[in-house]
């Protein structure tokens, strides 16, 4: 049955079958990972996009709330070739359009030659093409959503016990749960923050480490965060994961631009510059780091060299452009959060002279 139509940049619109009705408009992206699907579709960095999932059957393995990242399923929209029905009646009953039945490689393919493009979607039985249309003319670029922080990020302060072994104030700009239980299950109690927390907010907590975390959308939209690690570089441990590695990034003097069409799904090579060990990573990233600043690159990817992995030994700074927590993907990295928590033991050990 043909009841769903998503309209691409330029005109094109394809046509699928409706798994869940509705209208919706976003940036097209993609994930080739072939597991995973509850956490990326909980996963706050997909906001204002409509993810396509390269892999052909989806849902296989049902829904289950204890591996979703947010309270919510996050993408604008959700395309694949074959949808289960416990798949399609979540996304239905979270008013998330989804449309199957197309040919995804398709799409993927698209996006790989023509860039990150925008995309109107409409599904259901009285759906048109032109209705899709009209949501393609109402699409903006993902820079140009300049507040998307405010719509991912807790309003207020939440406070996570851990083993009290470190204090660590996590800046939500849109954080995966993982981030957050990663520390946990190392002994770190973790205080989550608004993305536009202020220095005193941040102070209040006294914490061991600043934490940036993933997100949405294009971290010069990201100021307040920019302020917080430009404000506590030097004094305060620092590390980011993704949108956090190019705030982080940008605060110290570095530079970001958008990708062609970014980097993503679950095997995603990267090479550490200093052992030469290349492990397998998850990523779903539409800009990059492009100038580190005042930070060194101590990790890039092996397909096209772009910045992976940041540090500086004198301001205590490590940062990842993918998902060390995984979720979906490979624990390969998983490393990454002992070696960020013993940036905040050695502080404490050797507190700087002043
Ligand atoms: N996963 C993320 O944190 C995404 C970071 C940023 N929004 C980008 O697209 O590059």
């Amino acid at each position: 049955m043909t009841d769903a139509y998503v309209a691409i940049e330029g005109g094109h619109v394809l046509t699928g079958r409706a798994r869940a009705p509705g209208t919706a408009r976003g940036e097209l992206v993609f994930t080739t990972a072939y597991t995973g699907y509850e956490e990326s579709l909980t996963d706050p960095s997909y906001a204002e996009q409509v993810l396509t999932f390269s892999y052909p059957l989806i849902g296989n393995y049902g829904v289950r709330d204890e591996r979703f990242e947010s309270d919510q399923v996050q993408p604008t929209a959700v395309l694949a070739r074959e949808l289960t029905d416990d798949v399609a009646e979540w996304l239905g009953s979270e008013e998330i359009p989804a449309i199957d039945h197309l040919d995804t490689r398709d799409v993927v393919t698209d996006v790989r030659e023509e860039g990150a493009m925008e995309c109107g979607i409409a599904a259901g039985p009285d759906a048109t093409p032109e209705d899709a249309l009209a949501e393609l003319d109402r699409c903006r670029g993902m820079s140009e959503h300049t507040d998307i922080g405010a719509t991912v990020s807790v309003d207020e302060p939440a406070r996570y016990e851990g083993d009290g072994a470190y204090d660590v104030a996590l800046i939500d700009c849109g954080a995966k749960g993982s981030i957050r239980s990663s520390l946990m299950e190392r002994g770190a109690d973790v205080t989550v923050l608004p993305y536009d927390a202020t220095p005193e907010d941040v102070s209040r907590t006294d914490p061991d480490l600043l934490f940036v975390s993933n997100g949405p959308g294009d971290p010069e939209n990201f100021e307040a965060a920019q302020a917080l690690v430009e404000e506590f570089a030097g004094d305060l441990p620092l590390a980011g994961i993704c949108l956090g590695q190019q705030i982080v990034a940008a605060a110290l003097g570095g530079t970001t631009e958008k990708m062609a069409f970014g980097h993503r799904g679950v095997n995603q090579p990267v090479r550490d510059l200093d052992s030469g060990r290349v492990v397998m990573t998850t990523q779903n990233h539409g800009y990059t780091v492009t100038e580190p600043g005042e930070l060194d690159v101590t990790q890039i990817n092996v397909n096209d060299d772009t910045p992976e992995g940041l540090a500086s030994d004198a301001l205590d700074v490590i940062t990842r452009q993918y998902h060390p927590e995984a979720n979906p993907g490979p624990h390969d990295s998983l490393d990454f959060f002992d070696d960020v928590l013993a940036m905040a033991d050695a502080q404490r050990v050797a507190p700087t002279a002043d």
